[in-house]
């Protein structure tokens, strides 16, 4: 396996993709950066961020600088987990152009709305409407090589589910798809 590997979750807020990359940091033999679109967005200036008109004109410049880090750190030769909320298929579609020289697993992170909606009440730390807001925009796009329904599966068990397909003969193929709408 070489070492320019991405494993890229995708899913809604509360949907487990932090707690998953975190475990698979903790189980996969090799070292894994976990880069968080939530992390990259605590870099830049509260006020700007929550500035709608800002963020209407400025969203695709910082969305561009994430995935393009994501794509430099793993060019380098390191491998990373990515933990994104792809609300727009051109975000995706951007990744798919920058990742075209490394092996890269879409993997969609679900879980139904209802229990969304508990968690995000459970966690307090997240705006309540959230969820709501991004399940169909992310849901809605089929593309993905993985899916883990995190309401039926234990943290354990969706990261060994992805650890079993990556050391698996399986071809990833969500990526490569998406570069032929390039
Ligand atoms: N089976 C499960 N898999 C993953 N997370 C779960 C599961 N069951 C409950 N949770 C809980 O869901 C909550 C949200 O998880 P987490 O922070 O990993 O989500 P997230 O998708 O990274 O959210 P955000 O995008 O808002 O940061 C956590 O409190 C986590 O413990």
């Amino acid at each position: 396996m070489s070492n320019n590997q991405i494993i890229f979750l995708n899913g809604v807020s509360s949907s487990g993709k932090s707690s998953i990359a975190k475990q698979l940091q903790k189980k996969l033999i090799n070292p894994y950066f976990h880069l968080s679109i939530d992390s990259f967005l605590h870099a830049f200036p509260d006020q700007f961020l929550e500035s709608c008109s800002y963020m209407k004109t400025q969203q695709k410049q910082i969305m561009s600088g994430f995935h393009s880090s994501v794509a430099a750190v793993t060019g380098a030769g390191n491998r990373v987990i990515v933990d994104h909320i792809m609300k727009y298929p051109e975000w995706l579609i951007e990744c798919a152009d920058l990742f075209h020289d490394f092996n890269a697993i879409l993997v969609k992170v679900y879980c139904p709305l209802d229990e969304l909606e508990k968690r995000e009440k459970l966690r307090g730390d997240r705006e309540i409407g959230t969820a709501k807001d991004q399940f169909n925009p992310v849901y809605n796009f089929s593309l993905f090589d993985i899916e883990i329904d995190t309401s039926k599966n234990s943290i354990e068990e969706s990261t060994n589910t992805i650890i079993d397909y990556i050391e698996s003969d399986n071809k990833s193929l969500a990526f490569d798809k998406l570069r032929e709408q390039i």
